[in-house]
């Protein structure tokens, strides 16, 4: 759906006042958002696919107070993220030491941008629906004819988006981002500093807690590449038949999110689950990607998740991504391999991965299960 060569933003959609949503952002039936409770029978499934998962309204993700990080609390710290690694690879993190007015400044210019800012003057930064991740406003890439044959691709996310490049510093440059609120630039930026400390002292506690050294899955992924995306979900007149954003893995190491607290991300748990993430307005969400999952040779499972929409509130996100450089080759490390556990995946470079994720489109965790050596 577009005008000429620019994708229909979905908030003009929405502001057109539609009852139905396009046929484009129809999800096929397996898919959609889930309202109903465990059937009496649940037959587990291996397989990643949405299809035989039911909602679990009980359940929520752990919450760890990281107790800013104070090496008395280090040791319980460790054992409750090496639980929450295992049995969700997503958690909320609390006394992160992260300025919680620095959570709350990024959603206000995000949603100022977002809410403030006519169309026509967000078009200004429009990315490049052409290349995959560019910088700027968007919504759904264009896809590419692989993808198309891949048919929940084809199905649009009733999303726009703003996309950063934030580092390695050489990326960062805030003249591309949005001059409206006037300290929107200077708060990007701070947050992307702030999540690039959090996100090493987190993998280090990652790292330490399947018994490696620290700096172990830190110096594997190398020198942060970091994207800040700030996801608008207008509301959505249909939001049983649609997704805000489809069933994903995230392809890098970690990415550390928070949300606003209309709520609507879900993430998949045991493979058939669908919980709900309680919005927190002063914890942050870490979700363990893919190349964390090759790197621990599987101990750690990167996690599904998505969003779902609402017909009543635009709801927003902030989702900071950090991966290798396009060249790093990401394989097991190598502490982890031993006889009796041998290597699960394939050695991949990075930008290949990421090529073929964009290729292909994304379809639950169905990327990394290529590089299994045993699948
Ligand atoms: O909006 C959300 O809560 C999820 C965003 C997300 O998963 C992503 O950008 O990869
Ligand atoms: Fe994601």
């Amino acid at each position: 759906m577009e005008i000429s060569g620019e994708p229909i933003r979905v908030e003009a959609l929405a502001q057109s006042g539609l009852s139905q949503v396009p046929t484009q952002y129809i999800q096929p039936p397996q898919n959609r958002p889930i309202c109903k409770n465990p059937p009496t029978t649940t037959t587990s499934t291996s397989s990643s696919s949405d299809n035989h998962s039911f909602l679990d309204t009980h359940a929520d993700v752990p919450v760890i107070d990281l107790f800013g990080f104070d090496p008395n609390h280090r040791d319980s710290v460790r054992e409750t993220i090496e639980r929450a690694c295992r049995e969700w690879g997503a958690f909320h993190v609390t006394n992160h030491g992260v300025p919680v007015s620095l959570l709350d400044d990024v959603r206000r210019v995000g949603v100022t941008f977002f809410n403030q800012c006519p169309i026509p003057d967000k078009l200004q930064y429009a990315c490049d629906s052409n290349s995959a991740a560019s910088e700027g406003y968007g919504t759904k890439m264009l896809l590419s004819s692989d993808q198309k044959q891949n048919a929940a691709a084809q199905v649009l996310d009733w999303r726009d988006y703003f996309d950063h490049h934030t580092l390695p510093l050489s990326r960062r440059n805030p003249s591309r981002w949005p001059h409206f609120p006037s300290d929107y630039r200077e708060v990007v930026q701070k947050y992307s500093d702030e999540m690039k400390v959090l996100a090493q002292k987190l993998l280090g506690l990652i790292s330490e807690s399947l018994g490696l050294p620290s700096s172990c899955i830190e110096s594997a992924v190398g020198d942060f590449y970091q994207n800040i995306t700030i996801s608008y979900y207008p509301p959505c007149p249909q939001p049983e038949l649609t997704l805000g954003l489809q069933s994903h893995s995230d392809f890098g190491a970690i990415t550390l999110l928070i949300q606003d607290d209309v709520g609507g991300l879900q993430v998949l748990k045991d493979d058939t689950k669908w919980v709900t993430v309680t919005p927190l307005s002063d914890a942050i969400l870490v979700i363990l990607a893919d190349q964390t999952e090759i790197i621990t040779n599987g101990k750690y499972r990167s996690t599904v998740h998505r969003a779902i929409t609402n017909s009543n509130h635009p709801r927003l996100s902030v989702a900071t991504f950090h991966d290798p450089a396009k060249t790093v080759k990401i394989s097991p490390a190598s502490e982890l391999i031993h006889e009796s556990s041998p290597p699960k995946y394939r050695e991949v470079v990075y930008g290949d991965y990421v090529l073929s994720w964009y290729t292909k489109g994304p379809g639950g965790k169905r990327n990394i299960e290529r590089l299994m050596l045993d699948s």
